[in-house]
């Protein structure tokens, strides 16, 4: 049985979709089953399940090569390879490490490709400044550093009011700097939007410092699935953040680092 995702999608356009046979008591936007895939004789996943709940943001932490990227462009419909079964619940919206912005179309258009409706430019205005970029509606993605064209890629992801962002590294070819202004963007834009998000990071303080829940992808399988009850904001000063830190770590066979942990 092939990967059956119930929404077609991809960072341009999204459609919104509701399984039938979710009742309103199930709050999951999007809930995956027995999600297998190989290459060649290689299983990446090997029987994933998983569940987002409605306004949820979980991150998904693994070694290189855990399959993490695998698992997002499944849940994305972007792979028609995969067995299992992906259920999606509202509008999904993707948003990758490179901007992916068309080079020959402006910023404005890049932000509503796709998109219809007579207030596609306010949405369209609206969404930039969102991302702190007002005034950039007419430049050309060359113009634009790196932090600003990933803010004009999480513009046009939500320009698209998703239920449910699908982020694989987003913020990962950003400098350190850039890097926290993103992670306090997004935290923001959570609070304004009420998305929920899987979060693909190799960053254990960025998952720590964003998500609710942590889930690690290990020899094909989620072999951890832990929550974050720490209270915003949250610093990595906070004592519950380094006990979470080192355990993850740990989990990940990272050694640690003496002054830091
Ligand atoms: N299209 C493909 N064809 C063949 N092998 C692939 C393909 N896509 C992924 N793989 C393999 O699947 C495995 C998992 O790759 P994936 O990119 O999902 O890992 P990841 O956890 O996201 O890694 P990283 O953290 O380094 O980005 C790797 O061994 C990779 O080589």
């Amino acid at each position: 049985m092939a990967a059956r995702p119930r929404s077609e999608l991809n960072p341009a356009t999204t459609a919104p979709d509701v399984a039938p046979d979710l009742t309103a008591a199930d709050l999951a936007v999007v809930t995956a089953r027995g999600i297998t895939r190989a290459f060649g004789d290689t299983t990446v996943l090997d029987g994933v399940d998983l569940r987002i709940r409605r306004g949820e943001v979980v991150a998904l932490l693994g070694a290189s090569g855990s399959g993490k990227s695998t698992l997002l462009r499944v849940l994305a419909g972007l792979d028609s390879g995969a067995d299992g079964e992906v259920r999606t619940s509202g509008r999904t919206a993707v948003v990758f490490q490179e901007h992916r912005l068309l080079p020959w179309k402006r910023v404005a258009d890049n932000i509503a490709l796709g998109l219809r409706g007579p207030d596609l430019a306010r949405r369209t205005s609206a969404a930039l400044a969102g991302v702190g970029l007002a005034d950039r509606g007419r430049a050309w993605p060359a113009e634009l550093s790196g932090g600003q064209a990933q803010r004009v890629a999480l513009a046009r992801a939500l320009v698209r009011e998703p239920d449910i962002l699908l982020l694989d590294e987003p913020f990962a070819a950003l400098d350190a700097l850039n890097r926290l202004r993103m992670q306090a963007l997004f935290f923001r834009l959570r609070g304004e939007h009420d998305f929920a998000a899987l979060l693909v990071t190799h960053d254990v303080n960025e998952a720590l410092l964003l998500a609710d829940r942590l889930l690690v992808l290990e020899d094909g399988r989620i072999a951890e699935d832990t929550p974050v009850p720490l209270p915003h904001p949250r610093t990595q000063d906070d004592p519950g953040f380094g006990a979470l830190r080192r355990h993850l770590l740990t989990r990940l066979r990272v050694p640690l680092v003496p002054d830091r942990s």
